[in-house]
């Protein structure tokens, strides 16, 4: 095994400072669940490095992977992406390490991109951005979870000047989180949000016609890294519950997940069990979801997973909408989001497209990480 340097523990200093005239801009990297979305990355930051060192003068240096027993330190990128258990490299997870070894470098940007779904990682944002560490991630955990350790991480950006992007938190790599933070900078006002904010739960509701037992659709979904680690988290409507809390605390609503009335589609039964044990019993939900299905159809509609915020109103749950309505022509795993605002109050802003899915979720973290070396003097436009 090869031995790597205990890495000396965190302290607060300031974000690297914006980058001297000469030379790349180097940015280190490091890359926290390489699961679908994570790997997803690795390889988009792999494949963009040249180009963007070529034309932007930016260095990536990919210094770390950590999953929640390995971390892979500064060894190339097979071995990174998580996928080669026999790697020489692997040393225990420890975050606090991590992130110490990806920080490391002075006067250089550090960037943590959080790819896993887990509280545990977002407990750390706080400790890594007063130390001047960016992070990145489409975890929703942070920006949906108490609002006590929210104002912490934001009060740590704030005193260090490091920066939280968080845009894949809400439909996947669609402009949704940026869309309403500009429209409330600019000095906009929220009225509402309605919307389709599940890409699993589209594509379910999209594709569930009958002729396939709805469990057979989740296992799909699954498969196609469209859910989330625990798929309930999306039958639960507890994912999309998430995301309505994110949006409203970016129009300046101080809302938790208990204020949102989620209306859950897994039976009772298996809610509380693993989640081994609820993938091997998912064929339970088929009957009840026929039932619901039949429904519909006797109304003469089709099943959508709908969220609305109105003012602090939240709620999300499934329901019969007709066949007419906008949400029943959208595709795949398509996501909507229709912002009524004070300036868009005779026709709603509307944000619609693939909302699910580890690449458009990467591209997602990878354009909230270039947003931070924009920020920290990269150029990033086209002339
Ligand atoms: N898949 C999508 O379409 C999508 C879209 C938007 C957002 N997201 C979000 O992206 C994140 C990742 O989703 P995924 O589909 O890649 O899940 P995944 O289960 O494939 O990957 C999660 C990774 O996190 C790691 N992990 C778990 N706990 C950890 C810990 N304590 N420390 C370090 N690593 C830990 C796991 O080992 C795994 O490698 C989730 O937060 C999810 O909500 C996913
Ligand atoms: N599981 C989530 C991923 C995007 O957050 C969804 O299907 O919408």
């Amino acid at each position: 095994m090869v031995s790597i340097a205990i890495v000396p523990p965190l302290s607060p200093r300031p974000a690297a400072p914006v980058r001297a005239v000469s030379g790349p801009l180097v940015v280190n990297v490091g890359v926290v669940g390489p699961g679908k979305v994570g790997s997803a990355l690795l390889s988009q930051l792999r494949l963009a490095a040249p180009r963007l060192l070529r034309d932007c003068g930016l260095e990536l240096r990919v210094r770390g992977v950590s999953d929640s027993r390995h971390m892979w330190l500064d060894c190339d990128d097979e071995a990174l992406n998580g996928r080669t258990h026999g790697a020489q490299t692997w040393r225990p997870a420890a975050l606090d390490a991590f992130a110490a070894h990806v920080a490391g470098h002075h006067g250089e940007m550090a960037v943590l991109a959080d790819c896993s779904a887990s509280d545990v990682v977002a407990d750390w944002y706080a400790a890594w951005l007063a130390a001047g560490i960016h992070v990145v991630t489409p975890n929703k955990r942070a920006a949906s979870g108490s609002l006590e350790r929210w104002r912490r991480i934001g009060a740590a950006a704030q005193s260090s000047g490091a920066h939280l992007g968080y845009e894949g938190t809400v439909g996947a790599g669609l402009p949704v989180v940026q869309t309403l933070r500009d429209l409330v900078d600019t000095g906009d006002e929220l009225a509402a949000v309605e919307g389709m904010l599940s890409g699993t739960l589209a594509w379910l509701f999209n594709r569930f016609d009958g002729s396939v037992p709805f469990s057979a659709l989740v296992r799909e979904a699954h498969a196609m890294g469209y859910t989330e680690p625990d798929p309930r988290d999306d039958l639960s409507g507890m994912d999309v519950a998430r995301k309505l809390v994110i949006l409203a605390r970016e129009a300046g609503l101080a809302l938790s997940l208990d204020d949102v009335s989620v209306a859950s589609l897994i039976p009772p039964d298996l809610a509380d069990c693993s989640r081994d044990e609820f993938m091997e019993r998912l064929g339970e939900m088929d009957a009840p979801m026929a039932s619901r299905l039949a429904e519909a159809r006797q109304a003469g509609g089709v099943l959508r997973h709908v969220a609305r915020l109105d003012g602090a109103r939240a709620s999300v749950g499934i329901q019969v909408v007709e066949p007419g309505h906008a949400f029943a022509h959208a595709r795949l795993t398509d996501n909507v989001v229709r912002f009524a605002t004070r300036r868009y109050c005779d026709n709603a802003l509307v944000v619609q497209g693939p909302g699910a899915g580890p690449e458009v979720t990467a591209a997602a973290v990878f354009a909230d990480l270039l947003r931070v070396a924009g920020a920290m003097g990269v150029k990033r436009c086209a002339c």
